[in-house]
């Protein structure tokens, strides 16, 4: 890791929800992709994908090529690098890493400019106004908040960390040299291709998980529901796309995610009976950004961000995750519950769906807990 950093490479290291040990990933130069999302067919390059919310001027489209690749338990070195490189990667895996000497990368960015309570409950007013006057149907606004880091703080004990706290997550460290380093658990899985199996969810609806409101004994508001449903059509639009009517869907269901329940319906597609040998590459195309993280209809919630959110959310809400590692898996995530590391400060992000009945305040408060998820690593 070390020497990757060092010498202007990429590390991702991850781990897959209920899983017990991360992945690790080094690669020497990341690729650079532009406008689509990767494609993940099991003959697409393997890599781990950091993918912004919206391909533009000041986050670029990545995939970390897989040059070297640790489980665990086995060494996997791509047969592209050259003799020296794979020289060098055996002799840093034989040593124990010292993670006082890692150079994470800073994004070259500047900090996004943040909301207070006041300015964020204005942006869901006016998303809210949006919504009534039948501009959009829902749209996710969100916020950056800065932290300072803590004395000491270790970025790869923070990672630990929050495997520890979120078994059922998907927790990831990633960083780049274009990108800066990223921590997060997210629970949203945005598309997983697995042999013969395409998954994905509709996640959205909010509230926090305490002794007496668990996963069995929840209730949901309307708003709630219909924000989840909104999310579910969407989904199912995006099949119809491809004349998809044989698919099977769970729920929804309330899951918890850390210190939050979600609404959740599950959809699974048995490959073998889709036409099209690209399905996986196109659903990741057509999902991104799904209504969970943008809104309805697509682009006018796009357009409604663009015009009143007010900063750059760069990698927050976008994707990220393994690529045909192994050959024919790859799991995507959408990047929620993230922060952004600097050298003496993290940048949080969280977003609330809208719809009619938003309270300001409450989408204040929902985001206040969503940032709790990573934040609890900085007390
Ligand atoms: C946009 C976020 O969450 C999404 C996923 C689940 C529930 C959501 C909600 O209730 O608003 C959001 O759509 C975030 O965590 O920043």
């Amino acid at each position: 890791m070390a020497l990757a950093l060092r010498h202007g490479g990429s590390v991702a290291l991850w781990r897959l929800p209920n899983a017990e040990a991360p992945t690790l990933l080094l690669s020497l130069q990341p690729l650079l992709l532009s406008g689509l999302p990767p494609a993940i067919e099991a003959t697409a390059p393997a890599g781990f994908a950091f993918y912004p919310f919206q391909d533009g001027d000041t986050a670029e489209a990545m995939l970390l090529p897989a040059d070297v690749v640790f489980d665990g338990q086995q060494l996997t070195l791509s047969p592209t690098l050259s003799p020296e490189a794979v020289a060098a990667a055996h002799r840093v895996l034989a040593e124990p890493d010292a993670p006082t000497d890692l150079a994470w990368h800073v994004s070259p960015q500047p900090v996004p400019i943040t909301a207070d309570r006041a300015a964020y409950e204005a942006l869901v007013a006016t998303g809210v106004a949006a919504i009534q006057a039948g501009q959009v149907q829902k749209v996710v606004s969100s916020r950056a908040a800065r932290r300072p880091l803590p004395a000491g703080f270790d970025t790869l004990q923070a990672f630990e960390e929050l495997c520890r706290q979120h078994p059922r997550a998907f927790v990831s460290l990633v960083s780049a040299p274009l990108a800066g380093t990223w921590l997060g658990a997210t629970p949203e899985v945005l598309v997983e291709v697995d042999g013969a199996e395409f998954r994905t969810m509709a996640l959205a609806g909010t509230q926090p998980l305490t002794a007496d409101v668990t996963a069995h004994t929840a209730i949901w508001r309307q708003k709630d529901i219909e924000e989840q449903a909104l999310v579910s059509r969407y989904i199912v639009n995006c099949f119809k796309h491809f004349r998809l009517r044989d698919y099977d869907e769970t729920g929804p269901r309330t899951v918890a995610a850390g210190n939050l329940l979600h609404l959740r319906t599950d959809f699974r597609i048995d490959l073998r009976r889709v036409a099209s040998p690209t399905f996986g590459t196109d659903m990741l195309r057509l999902l991104h950004p799904t209504s969970a993280v943008g809104g309805m209809p697509r682009q006018a919630a796009l357009d409604f961000l663009q015009r009143h959110e007010g900063y750059d959310r760069t990698y927050y809400s976008g994707f990220l995750g393994p690529i045909n590692l192994p050959a024919g898996a790859s799991r995507l995530f959408v990047n929620l519950r993230c922060m952004q590391l600097r050298p003496t400060e993290a940048v949080l992000y969280a977003g609330t769906g809208l719809t009619a009945e938003s309270d300001p305040a409450r989408e204040w408060e929902e985001t206040e807990l969503k940032l709790r998820t990573v934040g609890s690593v900085l007390d």
